[in-house]
């Protein structure tokens, strides 16, 4: 009796409310929309195998799927029969009996449409047909319902002042994504028009369902066709409780990557890293001149060892240390040839007599790469911390000057806090490295 009327308490009931919103917070809530009940119809109606997961959101990360009953270790959690599954064949038919329906006369030749290319003109012929509130006659319309209204958090649709407070590597790869993009839509418009175009074969499907499954660098899974019975099976090696979200893993990608393909980041995820190609070649070694720098450069790039140096959590690169024992050794010899301060790598005719230094480090340094050796000496190995340090400092201020711009953007936009998270993020990967001071220094060689 005293413990029923305790139980009914304030304390009670705070706490029960408390415990609720954060098992919310973990669990999320289910959808039960009429798009959802219409889209469980279908999917049973047609033959679908029954799943444990049902369509909920979750705080912080949207929509996603909740096990409805506990998962096992090794259970298979959704099984997609062929015929759900929206490939590059299975589009194209559609589209020819689209075309038929509206009297197109032309023959397109479908050669010339790659899998990625068909299945988001279908889609797009599907949003404009529901947008014009025209009835779709597709096998597909109960699930196509249920797609996302809008994606727009990918950097391909930031505007010029976002696109440049990325950093530059996110750039570069953005840029090659909007020319893919381009390369696809004319190609789209060139089959419309049955024109001759050029496409990649590629292999990629659409599955309800599957799709709607969120990431987790966690999620230990499997994903392949079962040709017995013919249906594309997740396993799930990761459990989860009754009201969990269910997550597969997308591949072992970075936030950059993440964001680019996907639109979202993940907080501490173990693939981030650094670039610091920048760094590396800005970086400015007493006694080079700009000719040595360049022969060595190209020394570097002949040996396929120039570029894509980068700092992982606690984790330097092997291309950086290397590079860098590399291009400081002329400082050593620098110190040693004291009677002539400049660089031991120009191809100038008074440098020549330095020729045998350059054979000498070019030796030592294609030991090191071999793995005969570990180190070039103890000093090289001194000034490759300093160095080190330096290329920290330059990457930590990079940062921090861009959170400070980003400052002055709207703190609620989803795209500004992803751009400011991956910021984050490369201050934490420079300062896990142990050589780098917490309080920067500026150093004076
Ligand atoms: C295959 S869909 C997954 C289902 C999707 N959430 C939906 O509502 O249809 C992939 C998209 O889900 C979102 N997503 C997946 N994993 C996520 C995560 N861990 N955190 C935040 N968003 C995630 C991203 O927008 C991504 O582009």
């Amino acid at each position: 009796m005293e413990a029923k009327r305790k139980r009914r308490g304030r304390t009670f009931r705070v706490r029960c409310h408390r415990e609720k919103s954060s098992s919310n917070l973990l669990r999320g809530e289910i959808i039960t929309d009429a798009n959802w009940k219409e889209f469980v119809v279908w999917l049973k109606s047609n033959g679908f195998p029954k799943t444990k997961l049902t369509l909920g959101n979750f705080q912080g990360i949207g929509r996603g799927l909740m096990a409805t009953k506990e998962i096992k270790a090794g259970e298979v959690i959704i099984s997609v029969p062929k015929k759900f599954l929206l490939t590059r064949e299975m589009v194209i038919t559609e589209l020819d009996n689209m075309f038929l329906k509206l009297g197109c006369s032309l023959k397109h030749n479908n050669d010339n449409i790659s899998a990625c290319q068909a299945i988001a003109l279908y889609l797009a012929l599907q949003k404009y047909r529901q947008q014009k509130r025209k009835n779709s006659c597709s096998f597909f319309s109960s699930y196509l319902k249920l797609l996302p209204k809008n994606f727009c958090s990918l950097p391909f649709f930031f505007d010029t002042n976002l696109f440049e407070l990325l950093p530059k590597v996110m750039k570069d790869d953005v840029q090659r994504q909007r020319q893919k993009f381009e390369y696809d839509y004319n190609n789209v418009k060139s089959y419309l028009k049955t024109n001759n175009s050029n496409c990649t074969r590629d292999n990629i499907a659409v599955a309800p369902m599957l799709d709607f499954l969120n990431h987790s660098s966690k999620a230990k899974i499997k994903g392949e066709y079962n040709n017995s019975s013919n249906c594309y099976e997740i396993t799930t090696f990761t459990p989860y409780k009754k009201g969990e979200q269910a997550f597969i893993n997308y591949g072992p990608h970075d936030d950059f990557f993440i964001l680019i393909e996907y639109g979202f980041v993940l907080s501490n995820n173990p693939y981030n890293y650094v670039s610091v190609d920048h760094e590396f070649s800005t970086l400015s070694i007493p006694n080079e001149t700009i000719a040595a720098k360049e022969e060595k450069f190209n020394f570097l790039l002949s040996q396929g060892f120039f570029g894509d140096y980068t700092l992982r959590f606690s984790e330097i690169s092997f291309r950086l240390l290397t590079a860098l024992r590399f291009r400081i050794q002329n400082q050593q010899l620098a110190f040693t040839c004291a009677d002539d301060t400049s660089s031991t790598f120009s191809s100038t005719a008074t440098q020549r007599q330095h020729r045998p230094y350059q054979q000498t480090i070019i030796k030592k340094w294609k030991s090191l790469v071999n793995g005969q050796m570990e180190h070039v000496d103890s000093e090289n190995e001194q000034l490759v911390k300093v160095y080190l340090m330096r290329i920290c400092e330059f990457a930590i201020k990079e940062a921090k000057d861009t959170l400070k711009i980003l400052e002055k953007y709207d703190p609620n936009n989803l795209s500004i806090l992803h751009v400011k998270q991956i910021w984050q993020e490369s201050i934490g990967i420079v300062e896990s490295y142990g050589y780098f001071p917490k309080t920067p220094r500026y150093f004076c060689l």
